[in-house]
């Protein structure tokens, strides 16, 4: 089963911000497949574990493993490549506002090594299908409200065919219907074979959309229904 293979391990791993331990200890697993919410209060270390596993900050003690390489030590040149193995979708929407939505899709696969027009346009078109946007194609990104830019965001994540999909607080600027819509989006990617960690406050959706829930507290990473 596709399920049980691990995409992301850290095993006894500690999480520093300068020289100022934030997330002691640190040891789970994720499997193709599994989707998996990180909550915790602001300040408990959400997003510096989410900034590790994508070699933002360095892991220094213990082991990690995401998408077949090895976090400690990672080679600066296989960052890139670490980092087209993982979906990465923020809070805050960053297309470029000057260029349209196909644009901003080519502009990723061509900085990822893309060169062929037809693949790439076809690539282009099966994203936009999976978040729900296949006709948003050649619009702007002020033509679109924020879920739909959210949705493209999510769309350019997924262009390199990620193992995982890493989301900090994909949901924080949109109201609940809408956030509703890119869970959904989440899910069927998930569906596919994507893991999913999503780092959230909205516990709403934790009721609505029930899977494991990892929380950063106290200096740890604690299970809460494994
Ligand atoms: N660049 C940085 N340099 C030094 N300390 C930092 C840095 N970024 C975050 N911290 C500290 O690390 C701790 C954890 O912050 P982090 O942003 O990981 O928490 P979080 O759970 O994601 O919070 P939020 O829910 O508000 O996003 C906090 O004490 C914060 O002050």
């Amino acid at each position: 089963m596709f399920s049980s293979e691990p995409v992301l391990i850290l095993d006894h791993a500690d999480i520093y911000q300068g020289s100022k331990l934030i997330l002691g200890d640190v040891s789970f697993q994720i499997n193709k497949g599994d989707f998996a919410y990180l909550i915790g209060r602001t300040g408990s270390g959400k997003s510096s574990l989410l900034k590790t596993l994508y070699a933002d900050l360095l892991l220094q003690n213990g082991k990690g493993q995401v998408a077949g390489y090895q976090l400690n030590p990672i080679k600066p040149r296989d960052i890139p490549y670490l980092r087209r193995k993982i979906g990465i979708v923020f809070q805050d929407f960053q297309l470029f506002s000057d260029r349209s939505v196909e644009d901003n899709l080519k502009f990723v696969l061509k900085a990822t090594g893309w060169k062929d027009k037809g693949e790439m346009n076809n690539r282009i078109a099966e994203v936009l299908m999976q978040v729900g946007l296949g006709t948003a194609q050649k619009k702007m990104p002020h033509q679109l409200s924020g879920g739909e830019q959210q949705r493209v965001v999510v769309a350019r994540a997924m262009l390199n065919e990620p193992q995982i999909l890493i989301a900090d607080e994909p949901t924080g600027n949109l109201d609940p219907a809408v956030s509703d819509q890119i869970m959904k989006v989440f899910q069927s990617i998930n569906n596919a074979g994507t893991a999913v960690l999503m780092a959230t406050h909205n516990y709403e959706l934790l009721n609505k959309y029930p899977a494991r829930v990892l929380r950063c507290q106290e200096g740890q990473v604690i299970e809460l229904n494994g």
